[in-house]
């Protein structure tokens, strides 16, 4: 999952940006980027690293502008180099600079129609640059720079691109630009702020963004909806897409995003906590006479959900694992060999927390099981009697093909094995897992019963529909072993 942003100031914006993305570092620990316009340049800088590792005083210096866009990495395309990092810049038509977040699923065609037919050149393995080159071509053809132009030449995007994306860009002598998918399955949202001489505007993955930066919350963008805001400060809307099944993309509520963040109008921090009332539910159906002495979570993500699972079993809730904070997030590493000693340098336990009793481990997610084989261990080795674990999501058994990098079900520890046989890999004494239907009503809570999410990674339902040798291509492509060559070679 990359992290996305977006302002039009009426001052310099890349201080801003800067520190928007830095609220959005969670979304992507690879690279970082910004570029701003100014006058009749882009100016670009871009990188491997964290955002603080990225730029320094120089890099921001030469940022200069009051319209910009800002990008942190979590690869799930192409490589892991530097040459990827966003935003992509084209310099026809116009000069156009792009950020995205999420993941085709047609960008061999698209690679091929691009080349083919406009005739242009992709000069890296990334999705993201096709879909800037895709959206370059639309505008081409239609020969005008206004936002009515730009919603024709989104409809033509639209058409043609398959798969997540919210996407922010900027366009030389027009302004910003914003788009997200007929499916809305990857979050964008539109927060304003008054300015001295009028309204000042940010798009972003997640209102923390705005947050931080003083911008109110205005609405999210729409699935299929294009937004043009002018350099004058201008905002222009229009749906570029036949309505399509509105399906957010459930994973961010469970992992992804933070919890301070709002998305499609939910807390997310309320969704976790409503997922450990029913979490904590189900096991109370399934063991009314449990012998769990305390719950403990383990951090970060899953803190909400099993605060909320202790107060359903009246059950003390004591945080015994310490995070080292200068230890980023696991699951989004590059590499397993990284993500399984990242887990010991990140978690460590109080023994006193553990010692002679029934632990109650709580994790939001169970993906390739990398933590929670771990995390289990640990707690044994700190004298628990009985070490049982829950996940406040269903088992992961398949793919996911729209911005998080799974692409390999065979390194998914849920993929064809039963919760039994996990419970043994995972080495604990019981696995309990959310049921989907208690994770959606969940997620969707009493304002919006019903509610549809993508929910692939667990149930294999994939709503943009779905080639049938697109797995083996990217697990061919994206597979932990096939990084690893890359990497070797
Ligand atoms: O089964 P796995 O493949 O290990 O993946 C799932 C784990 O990875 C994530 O934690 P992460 O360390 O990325 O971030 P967090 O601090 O936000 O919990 C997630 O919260 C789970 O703990
Ligand atoms: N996680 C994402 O949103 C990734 C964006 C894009 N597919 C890339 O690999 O750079
Ligand atoms: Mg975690």
């Amino acid at each position: 999952m990359c992290g996305i942003l977006g302002i039009v100031g009426q001052s310099p914006v890349a201080g801003q940006l800067y520190d928007g993305l830095t609220m959005l570092q969670h979304r992507g620990q690879d690279a970082a980027g910004i570029a701003t316009a100014h006058g009749t340049r882009l100016r670009v800088h871009r990188g491997n690293g964290l955002v603080r590792d990225v730029f320094d005083a120089k890099a921001m210096a030469l940022l200069e502008g009051h319209v910009g866009i800002a990008h942190c990495r979590y690869p799930t395309a192409g490589s892991e180099g530097s040459d990827e990092a966003q935003p992509f810049y084209v310099n026809s038509p116009f000069g156009i600079a792009l950020a995205h977040n999420g993941n085709l699923i047609n960008t061999d065609a698209l690679r091929r129609e691009v080349f083919e037919q406009d005739r242009r050149n992709i000069n890296t393995g990334s999705d993201s640059e096709v879909l800037l080159n895709v959206f370059a071509h639309e505008l081409d053809t239609q020969n005008a720079l206004t936002p009515a132009a730009v919603f024709a030449a989104l409809e033509g995007v639209n058409r043609r691109a398959k798969g997540g994306y919210a996407v922010v860009c900027s366009v030389l002598g027009l302004g910003l630009v914003a788009f997200r998918d007929p499916h809305g399955i990857r979050p964008l949202v539109l927060g304003k702020r008054q300015g001295a001489a009028g309204e000042e505007y940010i798009i972003a993955s997640e209102s923390v963004a705005l947050d931080v930066l003083g911008f109110e919350r205005v609405r999210d963008v729409e699935p299929g909806e294009g937004i043009v805001i002018t350099d004058g400060g201008q905002l222009h809307a229009q749906q570029c897409a036949p309505e399509a099944e509105h399906a957010t993309c459930i994973f961010e509520y469970v992992y992804f995003a933070r919890p301070d963040s709002m998305i499609e109008n939910i807390s997310v921090h309320k969704a976790r906590m409503r997922m450990g009332v029913t979490l904590g539910e189900k096991i109370l159906r399934e063991r009314p006479d449990h012998d769990i002495d305390v719950v403990i979570p383990i951090p970060d993500t899953s803190r909400d959900s099993a605060l909320e699972i202790a107060n359903t079993l009246g059950v003390k809730y004591r945080e015994g694992f310490i995070k080292n904070r200068y230890v980023g997030r696991t699951f989004i590493m590059p590499g397993q060999g990284e993500r399984t000693k990242s887990v010991k340098r990140k978690l460590n336990p109080i023994p006193l927390e553990f010692k002679n009793r029934v632990v109650l481990l709580v994790d939001d997610s169970i993906v390739r099981g990398t933590t929670s084989q771990q995390i289990v261990q640990m707690a044994r080795d700190a004298g628990a009697k009985k070490v049982y674990l829950a996940s406040a999501a269903p088992p992961v058994r398949y793919p996911n093909v729209y911005g998080i990098d799974m692409p390999s079900s065979e390194e998914l520890v849920a993929h064809g094995r039963s919760e039994k046989d996990i419970e043994q890999l995972l080495g604990c004494d019981w696995l309990i897992y959310q049921d989907l239907a208690d994770l959606e009503a969940a997620v969707a809570g009493p304002k919006f019963p019903g509610r549809k999410f993508d929910s692939s990674c667990f149930n294999g339902e994939y709503i943009t529909g779905i080639d049938a040798d697109y797995f083996d291509r990217i697990k061919q492509l994206r597979s932990d072993d096939a990084k690893k060559t890359r990497r070797v070679s």
